[in-house]
């Protein structure tokens, strides 16, 4: 995987997407192969490495500011404009004092990415982050995820179970088998952003990720130096 490359994990369900994700995150060691960072092992979780969650695991007792600072202290000035920085990103700036329970499910997820980019990671690593989102949601989702991108230029990996969200926003998609562990296809998507879905070109990928899904010869080998 190249520095700044957007990557989608796509695959039916209990193929493995979740477990290959944790291992990119170094929470899960039990695997054979290799996983490489900067051509190092993977062997730990680290800050380099951001994990966004399905559910957004905020504290709820925490405001939107201490949820995104955590550990660090808001009354240091470099620490307040961090936070600031990446609640801006988000699109959450007059919020740092509500609490979870005051936020709508896209909102929290917007403060666990906060979270997240707050670390400065190299690549940030999603697993399904919208999948318990409205598809209006959603779509809003996305393109914030699309401009944080473009904007920090990090790697992302995003585990999604949503064909039109892996081409909308990855720059190739991982298609995976049922039987675990499997790579089928590797698919780059050369389309420009903004992506269109009623394209025709948006749709040919929709079919070819489609066959992938339900083509049981095709199997490659994965590579995964980040
Ligand atoms: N390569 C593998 N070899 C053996 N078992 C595996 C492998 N990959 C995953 N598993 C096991 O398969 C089960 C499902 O894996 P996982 O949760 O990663 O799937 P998933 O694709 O993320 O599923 P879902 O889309 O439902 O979240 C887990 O119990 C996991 O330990």
């Amino acid at each position: 995987m190249k520095q700044g490359e957007f990557v989608a994990i796509i695959g039916p369900s209990g193929c493995g997407k979740s477990t290959l994700l944790k291992i990119i995150a170094g929470l899960d060691t039990e695997y054979q192969g290799s996983v490489l960072l900067n051509e190092q092992p993977i062997t730990r979780p680290s800050i380099e490495k951001g994990f966004i969650f399905q559910e957004h695991r905020l504290f709820p007792w925490l405001t939107v500011e201490k949820n995104i600072a955590a550990d660090l202290s808001l009354r240091k000035p470099e620490v307040r404009k961090n936070v600031d920085e990446v609640i801006e990103l988000v699109k959450l700036t007059g919020f740092e004092k509500a609490y979870p329970k005051q936020l709508s499910g896209g909102m929290s997820q917007r403060v666990a990415i906060a979270r997240a980019l707050m670390r400065r990671p190299q690549v940030l690593l999603l697993d399904e982050p919208f999948g318990a989102l409205d598809a209006f949601t959603r779509k809003h989702m996305q393109e914030t995820l699309l401009d944080i991108w473009s904007k920090n230029k990090m790697s992302m990996v995003l585990v999604t179970h949503d064909i039109d969200e892996a081409i909308f926003l990855a720059d190739r998609v991982v298609v995976m088998g049922a039987k675990p562990g499997i790579v089928k296809q590797l698919i780059p998507i050369h389309l420009s952003h903004p992506r269109t879905p009623t394209d025709t070109s948006f749709h040919d990928y929709r079919r070819r990720i489609l066959n992938a899904l339900n083509d049981h010869e095709e199997v490659v080998e994965l590579s995964y130096s980040i």
